[in-house]
């Protein structure tokens, strides 16, 4: 493909309007929106009000006024239609990884009897690492065992199963209906990590017990946004929420001296939330609402496919691909090997093109059909071919080791 073609296709392009609602510094190629997402520019109106109006003039009121007190449960409205859920099933709040330990301990909590809990070691370390303190918590003979092979690893004894459904370092996507299923059939209880799924393409939670996922990624929601978790209505009644704060009480504002669980979904919340952060997240959402996801999907699709091209056409002798070769096995991010990868991606940043390394040897690059045309995938393989071709990477300064890679 010529970048004359990639220019006429983002002529074409359904989606090409959504680019000008982001803030993105002139000459970058971000391809990093599968860690954080780029910023649109309405949330700076957003947050600008709801700190000069809503804060510095209403101060206590705005729980009320500003529905702060509901930004919880009114946000988790507005994620549920992203991933196939419905109103009063999904709460934003906390972040990832403690929406990992509420649904993970609740669904091993509904499962009496079953004490192994079936987790990745692929899987993204805080999936893992939360999952081996919550074992330590509960005490008893609760223990973990590796998926490996997933038929061979579940049994009578597996409470519950957590997966990402997008790996996050080949971008491999898994089939959830197919997953859940299978788990269901074992008679365990299904958790999904939507993190690098979310925005990227419609999503079906179908029968999945739990799933969860952070905000900052795809969905544009600001560093630090807050999480999403969605519970299966079958659950709200007999689900324990692990964290037990004031926000999951059935009347917080009655502060009783004993704990009731609420009804529904805000028994999954936890404690005051993160109104500010949740503020830039709800700007995004005013965007997603216009957004059709099927559209999102087949851009990925031709945005990974041509980038997996033009790489392995322009200096595939230099680079193995990690992720899977068909695209319907893809998330929306593509992953090549490299030996020294760290100075490769250093070297491309400092050229404009914006990817991320993941040890020991993981070039990553995410694709967000919001705001990424062709031409930049066009130009962030040539630029690859130019650092590899003429390597230069070889310079010392791309050898420093930042604290955030
Ligand atoms: C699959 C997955 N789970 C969880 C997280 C992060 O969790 P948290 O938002 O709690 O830092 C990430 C990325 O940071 C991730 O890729
Ligand atoms: N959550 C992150 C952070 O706090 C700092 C830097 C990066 C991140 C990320 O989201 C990384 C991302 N989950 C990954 O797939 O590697």
């Amino acid at each position: 493909m010529t970048r004359e073609e990639c220019e006429a296709l983002d002529a074409a392009d359904p989606l090409r309007h959504f680019r000008d609602e982001f803030a993105l510094p002139d000459g970058v190629i971000y391809l990093v929106g599968n860690s954080l997402g780029a910023m649109p520019k309405a949330v700076t109106q957003r947050v600008a009000t709801a700190v000069n109006d809503e804060w510095a003039n209403r101060l206590v009121g705005g729980w009320n006024s500003a529905r702060w007190y509901n930004q919880p449960t009114d946000l988790g409205d507005r994620i549920a239609p992203l991933i196939g859920a419905g109103p009063g099933e999904v709460i934003v709040g906390d972040s990832t990884s403690v929406a990992i330990y509420k649904a993970m301990a609740a669904a091993v909590r509904l499962q009496p009897g079953r004490r192994v809990i079936l987790s990745d070691l692929a899987n993204f370390p805080t999936d893992r690492y939360i999952v081996e303190g919550l074992v330590k918590g509960l005490g008893g003979d609760y223990r973990i065992r590796d998926i490996g092979d997933l038929d061979s690893a579940l049994g009578d004894d597996v409470a519950a199963v957590l997966l990402s459904q997008v790996d996050y370092r080949t971008g491999a996507r898994r089939d959830m209906a197919a997953v859940t299923a299978r788990v269901h059939a074992a008679g365990a209880l299904m958790v999904w990590d939507l993190c690098h799924s979310v925005g990227a393409f419609p999503i079906e939670v179908g029968e999945a017990d739990f799933a969860l996922g952070c905000t900052y990624k795809f969905l544009n929601g600001g560093p630090g946004s807050p999480a999403f978790l969605y519970a299966a209505p079958r659950h709200h009644e007999s689900a324990e929420n692990i964290l037990s704060g004031w926000y999951s009480h059935a009347d917080p504002f009655a502060f009783e001296t004993a704990y009731r669980p609420a009804d529904g979904i805000r028994r999954f919340a936890v404690s005051t939330p993160h109104v500010l952060s949740g503020i830039a997240l709800s700007a995004a959402l005013d965007m997603w609402e216009r957004v059709d996801l099927h559209e999102v999907r087949a851009k990925s699709v031709a945005l990974t496919s041509l980038f997996i091209d033009l790489v392995e056409s322009s200096c595939g002798r230099d680079l193995t691909l990690a992720s899977p070769a068909a695209s319907g096995e893809r998330g929306s991010q593509v992953s090549f090997l490299h030996d020294n990868g760290y100075p490769v991606m250093r070297a491309l940043i400092d050229r404009g093109v914006h990817g991320d390394y993941r040890a020991p040897k993981l070039l990553r690059f995410g694709f967000a059909p919001l705001y990424l045309r062709y031409v930049d995938v066009y130009d962030a393989a040539a630029t690859l071919a130019e650092v590899l071709g003429k390597e230069l990477w070889r310079d010392e300064r791309y050898a420093e080791r930042l604290a955030v890679t």
